[in-house]
């Protein structure tokens, strides 16, 4: 399934941070987020996921379509592995291979073990896991080898690469080379223009509005 913005604007806390974002993916491409910290990649990939509203343009496919994993692996920390991904399972509305998902990651033998019990490599992987349990074409993903060693990051490169050869694709801000077919995007491109001097402070919950000209 293809990914497309065009025009695209988003804010954080009220504050515009990137406008007129526009790119296609196609079926089989990722494409790459780049820009230094605060630039704007998670609140693009939140804004895609639904997570928060676009001040204006327009995004496709619909948020219902897109998996998104964010900074949280979005865990049960009772429940096993499980029953983690049966969870996920059930919410997607689909029968997945739990075994496979969980063997793709390399998380056979911990299969019955409670995910606060596993360490934060084991959990970043039981969460990049629950992708493939989805059944959604459009993956949106924020630093996902965050936690992972060299021997998982191979792992879920495989799995990416299975899931654009399959027709997906994928929005991915990373700032390590996951060898899959796609182009990057730099989203300092689209910085919103400052706003002018003497119209006041952030909005409430941005920060201020120093860290805001920092950025802009
Ligand atoms: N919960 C929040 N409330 C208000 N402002 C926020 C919030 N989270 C982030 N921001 C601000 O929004 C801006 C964009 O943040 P965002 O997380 O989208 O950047 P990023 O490019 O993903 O950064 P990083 O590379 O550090 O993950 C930053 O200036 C940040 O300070």
């Amino acid at each position: 399934m293809e990914l497309s913005c065009r025009d695209l604007a988003v804010a954080r806390g009220g504050w515009p941070l990137l406008s007129g974002v526009t790119f296609r993916v196609a079926p089989g491409r990722a494409l790459i987020l780049r820009g230094p910290n605060g630039s704007g990649k998670t609140t693009l990939l939140r804004t895609l996921a639904g997570l928060q509203p676009a001040l204006s343009g327009r995004a496709d496919p619909e948020p219902g379509m897109i998996a998104y994993h964010g900074h949280a692996d979005g865990l049960k920390s009772t429940l096993t592995a499980t029953e983690n991904l049966r969870f996920w399972a059930e919410l997607f509305g689909t029968s997945p291979d739990v075994r496979s998902a969980l063997a793709a990651f390399g998380l056979e033998r911990l299969a019955d073990r409670a995910a606060a019990h596993m360490s934060a490599g084991q959990r970043r992987r039981l969460g990049l896991a629950r992708l493939m349990v989805t059944g959604r074409p459009v993956w949106a993903l924020d630093e996902p080898t965050v936690s992972l060693d060299t021997a998982s990051v191979t792992r879920f490169a495989s799995v990416l690469a299975r899931h654009l050869d399959a027709g997906g694709a994928a929005l991915i801000a990373t700032h390590i080379d996951l060898g899959v077919p796609g182009e990057v995007l730099d989203v300092t491109a689209f910085r919103s223009a400052p706003p002018a001097r003497g119209q006041g402070g952030a909005p409430d919950g941005f920060g201020n509005a120093a860290d805001a000209e920092a950025f802009l």
